[in-house]
């Protein structure tokens, strides 16, 4: 079980951390969501050991997560950690780069091994290609696939499919963390998308201006945003009568109190956004069918 308790860190006299706890039991899965620059990459480097704490504690079961003043070599067996940016070796095959790890004592299970992760990654036709040919998003699959090679028992992972196309990401998705709850590796994950969050995390941590201001699951973030941020970060919405109303929680009725002018149409797949003058401001819904610009319609919230 990682323990995180009160933790505080600065870069030279710039908090970026202020009284940081928060557990993962084993197996557990934790998003960390926030603004750009609220923190999310140094809570993963503090945790890794990668810098010393100013205050607080970090315990991997009875094991304590020192910095560099304390560990010659920065990180531990039982914790990989993907940076945003992946350290890999260019001149050398992409198997080799995720063997680099596993013990050449026993060759056939090595080999295996690296047939099962490059698998998961879905990277079994570039086996043997040199990794310096490969794009931005095969490297970082290399990078993931490298760092539960050897089944850590924590993975700590910084924006895992940033560099990775929409066509792979949601397979790729799939893949890794369905192989990590499996194998039971607890995980946690800074990003930017909802779609790495919700059907994945257990529980989501929302950094903002340097604390954590929220802590709980999807569903309870997700139904009850507290914050205009944490709404933001799932959808659309509106603010109305100071209240969160999401995009998908109005519907055009015949007649109603909120009545709006449309002034934009974004088409979405299988719905229109739809985007309104309400009163002098800009308020947001759905709609099957395409609306006209300047048409006139009345909006009901449906909760
Ligand atoms: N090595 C560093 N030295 C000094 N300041 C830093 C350093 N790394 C990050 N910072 C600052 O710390 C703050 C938090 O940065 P961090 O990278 O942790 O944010 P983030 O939430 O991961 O951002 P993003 O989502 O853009 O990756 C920012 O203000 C950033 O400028």
């Amino acid at each position: 079980m990682l323990q995180v308790k009160n933790i505080s860190f600065s870069y030279n006299q710039t908090p970026v951390l202020k009284d940081i706890s928060f557990s993962a039991k084993q197996g557990e899965h934790i998003s960390i969501i926030g603004e750009s620059g609220s923190g999310k990459s140094t809570l993963l480097k503090v945790l890794y050991g990668e810098y010393d704490l100013n205050k607080g504690t970090i315990f991997w079961d009875d094991k304590e997560i020192l910095g560099p003043k304390f560990n010659l070599v920065i990180g531990y067996d039982f914790m990989k950690y993907v940076a945003q940016e992946f350290d890999l070796m260019p001149f050398v095959s992409v198997e080799e780069n995720i063997g680099k790890f596993l013990s050449n004592f026993f060759p056939e299970e090595k080999q295996l091994r690296v047939a099962e992760l490059l698998d998961v990654v879905e990277l079994t036709d570039f086996a043997k290609t040199k990794v310096k040919t490969l794009s931005g998003g095969q490297k970082q699959r290399v990078a993931l696939a490298r760092a539960i090679a050897k089944q850590p028992e924590i993975i700590l992972l910084d924006e895992p499919f940033s560099h990775i196309d929409n066509f792979k990401k949601q397979s790729l998705r799939r893949s890794l963390f369905k192989y990590l709850k499996e194998k039971n590796i607890t995980c946690i994950v800074a990003t930017h998308d909802k779609n790495d969050v919700l059907g994945y995390a257990d529980n989501i941590l929302v950094l903002n201006h340097s604390k954590i201001v929220a802590n709980s699951s999807p569903e309870q973030l997700f139904n009850n945003p507290k914050t205009p941020l944490i709404a933001s970060f799932f959808e659309e919405f509106n603010m109305i009568n100071h209240q969160i109303v999401y995009a998908h929680q109005l519907k055009v009725i015949e007649d109603s109190s909120i009545k709006v002018r449309v002034k934009n149409s974004y088409f979405k797949g299988h719905n229109y956004l739809i985007e309104a003058d309400f009163n002098g401001e800009s308020i947001f819904f759905y709609s099957k069918e395409n609306i006209s610009i300047d048409n006139k319609v009345c909006l009901q919230i449906i909760t």
